[in-house]
């Protein structure tokens, strides 16, 4: 036995010590986490490891991600991640790949060539795209996160434990649209207005909203709001050809933004009474008299004054920051705001300390409008076609700090240093190298318990911000019934998309219920890929359509979903045939045995939605009874699933029929009268 390895078979034990060299393991992500985990990894004896990210390193990521050097700014996470951790143990083998895990080439076979795979990943959508490949290809996950300094591990194994998405997810805060186009309050709103309006209208692509506004008009909508919107519309275009042909040294395409945004069009809404009658209004801002300092705005009802030079609005800073770790930015702000009495030019404050964490005078944002406002013009005069924002890309990070203090001031709300709008705008909490080293060796903890298989070994584990109490732990619940992912029953078929038809798929995997093997045998079906209808029973037209003419290729999903709500809903995965496949063999390979999803214990009935048995009190009750379980179909909306054109998603004849079964009319139009004195009309709010 080499040195190397009796320290790890001391610890864990000679059995697990000789299987950890032949697990194969899959570790999706190189960031924060991804690098210790495959640090503790190595270290630890495993010997086969693939290593999936999709990023190149950034230099922000070195102070944390110390598997990179700065000789490596710009190559790929996976590649370098890989090559630093494989001096690590001259016995590992780590497979980098470079790309996405929602590639369609990672398709359920190749999950299942994983004994195990561990997430590192730092967004909703890439987590729960793992999750359903772990359950589909049954592997078990080890799923891991950390905010600041809270941290989690969830190990997840398939029919033993919650999955991802047994437990609904908050989704990020979003804002109202006429928050942020028209009436904002709050610092956030400034900054949402400069990085994904502002921006994209500048430098995005050119979207030409006149078709839209004209619907708008026949629909009837505000003709004075539309007009105004038209006129903007026209201006932006001006502005836009005016970036793209401007003369590199002269600031006049820049002036012309700030004139249309913070001047123009804030005219423009203060000219609609109705909305500023409740509300504080904004004041139009002046170019050239900020630039002489000739300028200065008295918003009365924040009590908060803007000057020029120097004093910046002394209001408490109400944007909510992430957590405790900002406190180190805000501190220094408000030991500059302490600074900043003076009014006469020289802002003793800002010209000490960071630079990043100074707060800016409105003429300071001026000119750091102007600069970064000529940087990205430039960009997109040496051929770049769209830019968008993103917070390491300092010239998009300097326009949205200097266009967002400019609103700001606009609107008498506080401004916010440069070093808080990146934090502010990059949703970013910051990460601490600490949280993320332990929870890496909660995850190859917990990951042995799963190799061993002593499940009952297993928690989730969270690191929280409590020095008594820096470690919890919880038991593994059992899987949510409900769940719409780890319920379902899992199938695979082979095949080549442009040569099989929905109803070939569809009718192998039913069968014909012969056997033990043989499927459920023909039954009413819906079917689905994500949240789109292939076809239901009264509506089969796509039934002979090729799969791939419907977008239904490799490392997607049909979901089979039984009309009666009596079985639960096979997800049937689309894979390739294998490379050896004869040309002239079957185009379809149906797994053996066929899918027996299991059934479904229907909750107990309860009335649809009807007005309840009258009632002493109060005869207006309505009952409103929780959808059955195949009602929650399609898995929750996956944003990047969006629907191709060719497609349509009707309300089809037996879902019509479905819900008047249920007792609901379904109206053409708003206005439309019901006759039946017995029907109670739900409006949905929006
Ligand atoms: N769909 C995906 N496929 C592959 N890798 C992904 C996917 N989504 C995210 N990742 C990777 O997961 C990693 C998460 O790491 P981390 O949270 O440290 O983020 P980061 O981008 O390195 O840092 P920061 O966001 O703080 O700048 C990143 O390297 C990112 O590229
Ligand atoms: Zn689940």
């Amino acid at each position: 036995m080499s040195g190397r390895s009796r320290h790890a078979t001391a610890i864990l034990g000679p059995e697990l010590a000789a299987k950890l060299p032949e697990v194969k393991v899959l570790l999706v992500g190189a960031g924060g986490i991804g690098c210790e985990v495959l640090k503790n990894i190595v270290l630890a004896g495993f010997g086969n490891i693939t290593l999936l990210d999709l990023d190149t390193i950034d230099l922000s990521n070195l102070n944390r991600q110390f598997l990179f050097r700065k000789k490596d700014v710009k190559q790929s996470k996976a590649m370098v991640a890989a090559k630093t951790a494989s001096a690590f143990n001259p016995n590992v083998r780590i497979q980098p790949i470079h790309g996405n895990i929602k590639e369609p080439q990672f398709d359920v076979s190749w999950f299942r060539s994983f004994d195990l795979v561990l997430n590192a990943l730092d967004n909703l959508d890439a987590r729960r795209h793992v999750n359903k490949m772990c359950m589909a290809a049954n592997v078990p996950l080890m799923e891991s996160g950390t905010a600041g300094y809270l941290g989690q591990v969830q190990p997840i194994v398939k029919d033993k434990s919650e999955c991802f998405d047994c437990v609904p997810k908050p989704t990020p805060k979003t804002f109202p649209v006429c928050t942020i186009r028209s009436t904002p309050s709050q610092p956030i709103h400034c900054i949402v207005w400069a990085k994904s309006y502002l921006i994209p209208q500048l430098f995005g692509e050119d979207e030409d909203s006149g078709g839209e506004l004209d619907e708008a008009e026949k629909q009837g909508e505000n003709a004075q709001e539309i007009a105004t919107l038209r006129k903007e519309a026209q201006a932006f275009k001006k502005v836009r050809a005016a970036l793209r042909q401007s003369d590199p040294g002269s600031d006049e395409a820049a002036r012309l933004v700030f004139n249309k945004v913070f001047h123009d069009d804030i005219n423009n809404l203060l000219s609609m009474a109705d909305m500023w009658r409740n509300r504080a209004k904004p004041t139009p801002l002046e170019y050239d008299g900020i630039k002489s300092g000739s300028f200065s705005i008295d918003h009365k009802h924040t009590g908060g004054a803007f000057q020029v030079n120097g004093g910046s609005s002394r209001q408490p800073a109400d944007g909510a920051l992430v957590n405790g770790d900002t406190a180190g930015g805000s501190a220094a702000t408000e030991q500059m705001l302490d600074g900043a009495a003076s009014t006469n030019g020289s802002n003793a404050a800002s010209s000490s300390g960071l630079k990043d964490q100074r707060t800016l005078t409105l003429r300071d944002s001026l000119e750091l409008f102007v600069a970064s406002t000529k940087r990205l013009a430039a960009r997109l005069r040496s051929g770049e076609n769209t830019i968008s924002f993103d917070k390491d890309d300092d010239d998009t990070l300097d326009f949205v700090t200097a266009g967002a203090n400019l609103r700001a001031a606009a609107y008498g709300i506080s401004g916010k240093s440069r070093w808080e709008v990146k934090e502010m705008a990059g949703n970013i909490i910051p990460a601490i190298a600490t949280t993320n080293a332990i929870i890496a060796g909660l995850v190859v903890l917990q990951a042995l318990h799963l190799l061993r298989k002593t499940y009952n070994k297993l928690r989730n584990v969270h690191v929280q911000f409590r020095p008594s109490l820096p470690l919890s732990t919880i038991s593994l619940s059992a899987p949510n019934p409900r769940c719409g992912v780890c319920r379902d029953t899992y199938a695979e078929v082979l095949c080549e998309p442009s040569q099989v038809t929905l109803r070939q798929v569809v009718e192998g995997i039913i069968g014909n219920g012969d056997g033990e093997d043989d499927g459920t045998g023909p039954r009413d079906v819906s079917v689905y890929e994500a949240q789109r209808v292939l076809s239901d029973p009264d509506w089969d037209d796509n039934l002979d359509r090729d799969l791939e003419s419907m977008g239904v290729t490799r490392g997607k999903f049909l979901s089979i979903v039984d009309e009666d709500g009596e079985y639960a809903t096979i997800q049937v995965a689309i894979g390739q045939l294998p490379p050896n496949h004869p040309i002239d063999g079957n185009a379809l390979m149906l797994p053996y045995p066929l899918p027996r999803p299991p059934r479904i214990v229907k909750p107990k009935e309860t009335p649809g939605l009807k007005r309840a048995a009258p009632d002493e009190d109060d005869d207006d009750d309505i009952v409103i009874e929780e959808p059955p379980a195949k009602r929650m179909r399609p898995n929750p909306v996956d944003a990047s699933n969006a629907l191709p054109a060719s497609v349509t998603v009707p309300v089809t004849p037996s879902k019509k029929r479905k819900l008047d079964e249920d007792g609901i009319l379904l109206l053409e139009t708003k206005d439309e009268v019901i006759e039946d004195d017995d029907a109670v009309e739900v409006i949905e709010l929006d």
